[in-house]
């Protein structure tokens, strides 16, 4: 069964490697809604596959380094794509979350990546 958490975050950010007249090459901000699936058997005992404070217990601190800031100036995220801060979220999330399965990042109402590790 795949269960999820969805979190929330604001940021600056711009793409430092877009054409000269891109939009993007100007800092702007989005607020990101980004979702954690979790992939495993329902516990017998317990009735979940996961405890969900449990588990926004481990995203919470990735996230507050995320909440406010200016993404480029993250190490890792330089350049600050959606597919780049969804594999970054990916690599920082995932050892500390075996049975992850996928996320999903929205950057704006229209315009999200799925990542999963490939
Ligand atoms: N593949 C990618 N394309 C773009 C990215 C990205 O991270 N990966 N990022 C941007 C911009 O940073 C911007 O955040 C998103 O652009 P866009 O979807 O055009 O945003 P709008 O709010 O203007 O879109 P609406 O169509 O008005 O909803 C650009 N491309
Ligand atoms: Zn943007």
């Amino acid at each position: 069964m795949i269960i999820f958490k969805k979190f929330t975050f604001d940021c600056a950010h711009y793409l430092p490697k877009v054409p000269v007249g891109h939009k993007c090459r100007n800092m702007h901000g989005h607020t990101y809604h980004v979702t954690f699936f979790i992939d495993g058997p329902i516990d017998d005992n317990l009735g979940w596959v996961m405890d969900f404070t449990d588990l926004k217990n481990i995203v919470k601190p990735v996230i507050q380094q995320l909440d406010h800031a200016v993404l480029n100036e993250i190490p890792g995220l330089e350049n600050p794509t959606a597919e780049n801060l969804a594999v970054w979220l990916w690599n920082e999330l995932k050892p500390a979350i075996p049975q992850l399965d996928k996320i999903e990042l929205m950057e704006t109402p229209t315009s999200g990546v799925i990542y999963n590790g490939s």
